[in-house]
C-alpha cells in the first residue's frame, strides 16, 4: 500500500513533531529557572489530570458526576493538553472501547506499538464506526469548546503558562518554552502511552480476551491510567487502581474533590464482581500450569475391575495392587521408596486400606495424595469382602 500526502493529517504532524523541536530549541537556548521548572511540573499535572480526570473519566466514561465549577476547571485543564476537543477525543475513546483491537478501533494496538502511540493521529482515518455522543452535543460548554477549540487550546497550552511565568517572575521566554511547549510534549506522550504501553506491557488481571494490561510503570507514566486491564473490564468505575498501594493520582484527585462537593456519585463496580474476574484469570493460569504436570490417568478413564479381578491380576502379573477409596493402585515400583516403609505397603497388597491410609495407621499428607495419582491402575467395581478391608493394622 502506498501512502500519499493526502493520507497524512498534516496539522497533527505539525503539532506532534513541531512541539518537540521547539522544546529542544528552548532547552538549548534558554536557562531553566527554578520557579519556571516547578511551574512546568505543576502545569504538567494540571493539564494531564484535565485529560485523565476530565476528558477520560468524566466525559468519555461518565464515571462520576461533577458540579459546573469542577467541569470548568477540568475543561480548562484538558484544553491545555492540546489533544483535541472533548467531543473529538471522547468520541474516539468510546469507539476504542466498543471496538478494542479491531479495524474500527482508532488506536488498534494490534497494528503495533507505534501505530497505537502516534501513528493513528498522523494518518487520516475513515470514520467507519458510530457511537452515541448525544451527551456531548447537548452540553453547551462542550459545543462551545469544540467550536472555538483552536483558540482556546492555543491560549491554554501556550499563552496562559507564559503569562503566569512572565507576570509572576519575569521569565516570559522560559514560561513559553518549558511550561508551554516542553510540558505539552511530556503530557502528549504520557497520554499516548495509555494507548500504546498500556496495551503492550503488564498483566491480564481480569481478562485476556483483548490487549489492555495492568502495569505499575504505565500507571506511573500516565497519572494512574496504567491499570488498563481493570479499566477496560470496568470502564464506568472512577478508579483505575483499586488497591491502596497502587498509583492512581487521578482517582485521588477525583476523590478529594468529592470531599468538598465538587464531584459526587463516584461509581465503583461491585467488589464481588471484580474479585470474580480476578479469580477467573487465576483459575485460567492454574489450568495452564496444570497442563505441564502429570496427574496420572483420570479416574473416569480407568478400566473397572471387581475385587476378584484385582486378586486375579495380582496372582497373574505379580503386580502389587491395593485399594484406597474405590481406586486400585499399583505400588510395585514404590515399595522401596515408601517413606512409611516397605512393610506397611506389602501388608496392604490385595486389600482395601482406605481407613489405614486416611488415619487408621497414618493420615497421609498432600504429598502422598498427589504422588498416588500416577499409580492409579483401575476403578473398583462392586464391594470388597469384609475380611479384605483393613482397619488399623
Ligand atoms: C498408594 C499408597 C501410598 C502412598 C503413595 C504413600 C505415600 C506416603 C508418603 C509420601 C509418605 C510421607 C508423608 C506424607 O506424605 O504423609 C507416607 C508416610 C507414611 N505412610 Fe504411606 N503411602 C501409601 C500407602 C500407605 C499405607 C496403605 C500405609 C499403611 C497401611 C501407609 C503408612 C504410612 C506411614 C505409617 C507413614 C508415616 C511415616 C512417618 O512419617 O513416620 N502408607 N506415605
Amino acid at each position: 500500500m502506498t501512502i500519499t500526502a493526502n493520507d497524512i493529517d498534516w496539522k497533527h504532524v505539525v503539532i506532534l513533531f513541531g512541539t518537540p523541536l521547539i522544546a529542544l530549541y528552548g532547552f538549548a537556548t534558554t536557562p531553566l529557572q527554578t520557579p519556571t521548572f516547578w511551574w512546568s511540573v505543576l502545569y504538567y499535572f494540571f493539564t494531564g489530570l484535565g485529560i485523565t480526570a476530565g476528558y477520560h473519566r468524566y466525559w468519555a466514561h461518565r464515571s462520576y458526576d461533577a458540579t459546573r465549577i469542577w467541569q470548568f476547571i477540568i475543561l480548562a485543564a484538558g484544553t491545555g493538553a492540546m489533544e483535541g476537543s472533548v467531543k473529538w477525543w471522547g468520541r474516539g475513546h468510546r469507539i476504542h472501547h466498543r471496538f478494542t483491537d479491531t479495524d474500527k478501533d482508532p488506536y488498534n494496538a494490534k497494528r503495533g506499538f507505534l501505530w497505537s502511540h502516534i501513528g493513528w493521529m498522523i494518518m487520516k482515518q475513515k470514520k467507519n464506526a458510530t457511537v452515541d455522543i448525544s451527551d456531548f452535543n447537548s452540553d453547551p460548554w462542550i459545543r462551545f469548546q469544540h467550536k472555538y477549540y483552536l483558540y482556546l487550546a492555543v491560549f491554554m497550552a501556550f499563552i496562559f503558562p507564559t503569562l503566569v511565568a512572565g507576570l509572576g517572575w519575569g521569565d516570559w521566554v522560559g514560561g513559553f518554552f518549558f511550561a508551554g511547549v516542553a510540558r505539552l510534549v511530556f503530557v502528549h506522550h504520557a497520554t499516548f502511552c495509555v494507548n500504546s504501553l498500556a496495551h503492550w506491557l503488564g498483566d491480564f488481571t481480569f481478562d485476556d480476551k483483548r490487549t489492555p494490561k495492568d502495569h505499575f510503570l504505565t500507571a506511573f507514566v500516565t497519572l494512574g491510567e496504567g491499570y488498563h486491564n481493570f479499566h477496560h473490564e470496568f470502564p464506568a468505575d472512577y478508579r483505575n487502581a483499586i488497591q491502596f498501594y497502587q498509583y492512581d493520582p487521578t482517582k485521588w484527585v477525583i476523590w478529594c474533590a468529592s470531599l468538598i462537593g465538587l464531584t459526587y456519585n463516584l461509581k465503583m463496580f461491585p467488589h464481588n464482581e471484580i474479585e470474580k474476574g480476578r479469580l477467573f484469570m487465576q483459575e485460567k493460569k492454574i489450568a495452564e500450569a496444570k497442563k505441564k504436570l502429570d496427574y496420572g490417568v483420570a479416574v473416569e478413564e480407568l478400566p473397572s475391575l471387581t475385587f476378584q479381578e484385582v486378586k486375579a491380576k495380582i496372582a497373574e502379573t505379580g503386580k502389587q495392587l491395593l485399594i484406597i477409596s474405590d481406586v486400585v493402585y499399583d505400588v510395585s515400583k514404590f515399595m522401596d521408596d515408601h517413606p512409611g516403609g516397605k512393610g506397611f505397603l506389602k501388608a496392604s497388597v490385595g486389600r482395601d486400606v482406605t481407613v489405614s491410609f486416611n488415619g487408621g495407621v497414618y493420615d497421609h499428607a498432600n504429598a502422598a495424595r498427589n504422588l498416588m495419582q500416577s499409580m492409579r491402575y483401575a476403578r473398583l467395581e462392586g464391594a470388597v469382602p469384609a475380611n479384605a478391608v483393613a482397619k488399623e493394622d
